[in-house]
């Protein structure tokens, strides 16, 4: 049929250096198992590309639009892409198990260094006993300004939905959160058919069992003149930021931000310097000693990256 045909899609899953791709050919709306050309593995989910069809459902990626943003985390050795051109990150933590606050944190400043707004969904308010303590460790990023919504995706399905439908309306939102703290029960809220879709994207890519280790994006509302999209993110314990560098970071900090140019030294480091305005605030309490503490842990990985 369409052999050799020109088309254009979006990525809705990545495995490996395999992809499927959304896409439209001629007046065709398919899914097709792409490929790059050669070596290449620089497509993220998300990623607008363009695409030569090679059999009724395969095809290669020719060339990959412009990203208005690119979410990665990388350590010592290499960087991994998270997805492309999402407008908006939502870190899902839960009243229990545990959150990690390192891990919100990290994700705060990868947000805050490919410009992606954030957001903190707390899940599980249901657990009214871990409630008050929870939504006090919260206060820290609440009074940065990050939006922290309550919501119980088990208990409140219906207010759930009411908070977070509007939030995701015409935007491209992606979610991370450790394990256990019901991403899942929240996507399957937000988009019905998930679990159909993930069997479906799993049988095309071959997975085979490894079902949660690959992003992968819903769209939402894609009829409408509102189009949205939805990224899930495999649950993961690390989340390294080597590849930011010591202006960027201390730029993702954002309460550093009124103290920046008013250091003793031009090039403070912000580690032991004297006279520096944001060790000040950390004394004075103004900057939380927690936050300050990440910065310097990151500044240190950033040293350590080797490629
Ligand atoms: N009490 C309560 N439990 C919930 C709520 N939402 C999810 N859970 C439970 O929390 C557990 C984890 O939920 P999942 O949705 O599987 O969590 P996840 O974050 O996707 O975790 P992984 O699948 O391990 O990545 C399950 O037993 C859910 O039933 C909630 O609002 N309240
Ligand atoms: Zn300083």
């Amino acid at each position: 049929m369409l052999d050799h045909a020109i088309g254009t899609g979006i990525v809705i899953a990545a495995h490996g250096r395999h992809y499927l791709v959304h896409a439209t050919v001629g007046s065709e709306s398919l899914k097709l198992q792409c490929v790059t050309r050669g070596k290449k593995s620089d497509v993220a989910v998300g990623d607008r590309v363009n695409l030569k069809l090679t059999s009724p459902n395969q095809g290669v990626i020719e060339a990959i639009g412009e990203r208005h943003s690119l979410l990665y985390r990388s350590d010592q050795y290499k960087s991994k892409l998270l997805a492309a051109n999402v407008t908006q990150l939502f870190i899902v933590v839960a009243t229990e198990p545990g959150f990690s606050d390192d891990l919100i944190s990290r994700a705060l400043v990868a947000a805050e260094a490919s410009g992606v707004t954030a957001h903190i969904v707390l899940n599980k308010t249901d657990i009214a006993d871990a409630l008050p303590k929870t939504r006090q460790r919260l206060q820290t990023y609440a009074s940065l300004g990050y939006p922290v919504h309550e919501v119980s995706a088990r208990a409140f399905p219906e207010q759930t939905c009411a908070t977070l439908m509007p939030l995701l309306k015409s935007q491209s939102t992606i979610l991370i959160g450790q394990s256990g703290m019901g991403k899942s029960s929240l996507i399957n809220l937000i988009v019905p058919d998930a679990d159909i879709a993930t069997r479906e994207i799993s049988a095309a890519l071959d997975t085979g069992k490894h079902t949660t280790t690959f992003t992968r994006l819903y769209e939402i509302d894609a009829d409408t003149d509102s189009p949205a999209s939805i990224i899930d993110s495999p649950g993961f314990q690390e989340f390294g930021l080597y590849q930011l560098s010591e202006g960027m970071l201390e730029r993702a900090f954002r309460e550093f931000s009124p103290r920046l140019g008013k250091c003793k030294f031009y090039n403070c480091h912000h580690l032991n310097e004297p006279n520096c305005a944001v060790l000040e605030a950390v004394k004075a309490g103004e900057i939380s000693a927690m936050r300050h503490q990440l910065y310097v842990q990151l500044l240190h990985e950033s040293s350590q990256k080797l490629y």
